[in-house]
């Protein structure tokens, strides 16, 4: 069995953690809180991330970095991307030297504009043989009611990102290999900027042909920006491009969604900040993929106008308004 320490038990760890399970792996998830870690070994469920879910025998918790880390072949890094460099800065001496860092986040490094991959070799000093990144139409929730879904497991060594995908491969959850590291990055924090866009326009009270165009030309934009930087197209037209685009800006699961639904509503950041503890990833990296689109020299509307109505400088109804006012081009340009 392969001992995987899991960083953290939120709700994409806890999943996570499930589907590790499930495919014969011995999985050890890490707690920022000692009584998180006590319930979920006492109670074999996650009461604050996944309630009502019964984990399998072979997830153990604890809230000790090092026993943790110790003897763990494969480390799965899924805390805020805001806050990892942080984090793994104190991780980082406990790390086995040739274990493979596997990222589930889907953000993009405030300041740095440094995607995860990227933090996680500049902070452990990895060589991208050992990172890898996970990134798919993978609403947590859906995941840890072992409801079947598909996913993109890539890291530049294709043998690496074979054996990552043998050992997350359960009887529900089916993943692919790929070496575009950077595509699913960016597909990844990308869709979430693109769901916070799809939420305002449903929270305005807006139906299905403003989400589709929102949506289709989200993925034009993400596209626009990942082929400039370098990944493969059809990594934006697979499971960890139009694929997380279409589960995020369609489930009121979505987190992301959810957050630009009160931002179309009416809700301040702040406000919605208040209301709730879990992460929207795309309410930071609306600014950090906009620098990265304006570094790069390309057009990036959506992400503009998302930063600017999170940052309280617009509402979302006058956000609405600009896109269709536009100067009109186009659509393949
Ligand atoms: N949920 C999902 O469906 C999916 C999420 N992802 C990505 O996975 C990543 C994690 O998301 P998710 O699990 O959903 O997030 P959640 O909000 O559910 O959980 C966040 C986790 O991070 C911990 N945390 C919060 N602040 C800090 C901090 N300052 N330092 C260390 N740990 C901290 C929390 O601990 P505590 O409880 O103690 O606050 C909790 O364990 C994100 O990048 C997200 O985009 C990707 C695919 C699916
Ligand atoms: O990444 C996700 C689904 O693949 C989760 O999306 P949210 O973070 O918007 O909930």
């Amino acid at each position: 069995m392969t001992k995987v320490a899991v960083f953290s038990a939120g709700s994409w760890g806890t999943a996570f953690s499930l589907v590790l399970a499930d495919a014969g792996n011995d999985v050890v998830l890490w707690a920022r809180r000692e009584e998180l870690a006590d319930a979920i070994n006492s109670t074999h469920q996650n009461p604050d991330y996944q309630p009502g879910i019964q984990l399998p025998p072979s997830v153990s918790a604890t809230h000790d970095v090092e026993k943790a880390l110790a003897g763990a072949e494969v480390v799965v890094l899924a805390t805020p991307s805001q806050t990892l460099r942080g984090n793994l800065t104190e991780w980082a001496p406990h790390i086995e030297p040739d274990s493979v860092l596997l990222s589930l986040m889907k953000g993009v490094e405030l300041g740095s504009l440094k995607r995860m991959s990227e933090v996680i070799a500049e902070v452990t000093g990895a060589g991208p043989e050992r990172i890898a990144v996970l990134s798919g139409p993978n609403l947590s929730p859906e995941i840890a009611r072992r409801e079947p879904a598909a996913s993109v497991v890539a890291c530049e060594d294709e043998d690496v990102a074979r054996r990552l995908q043998d050992l997350c491969h359960s009887p529900a959850f089916r993943p692919y290999t790929s070496v575009d590291v950077l595509g699913c990055e960016l597909g990844g924090a990308y869709k979430n900027v693109v769901g916070l866009a799809v939420g305002m326009a449903v929270g305005l009270g807006f139906g299905d042909n403003t989400t589709a165009s929102v949506i289709t030309r989200g993925l034009a934009e993400t596209a626009r920006l990942a082929m400039a930087l370098g990944a493969n197209p059809l990594t934006l037209m697979g499971l960890a491009g139009l694929g997380d685009l279409v589960a995020t800006c369609s489930s009121p699961l979505s987190r992301n969604r959810s957050f630009g639904e009160k931002l179309g509503k009416g809700m301040t950041t702040d406000e919605i900040y208040a209301s709730t503890r879990q992460v929207a990833e795309g309410a930071k990296s609306c600014s950090s993929l906009l620098a990265l689109a304006r570094r790069t020299g390309v057009d990036a509307p959506i992400a503009e106008h998302v930063d600017a109505v999170v940052a309280g400088r617009l509402t979302a109804e006058d956000m609405m308004e600009a896109f269709i006012a536009r100067d009109t081009k186009a659509e393949t340009d």
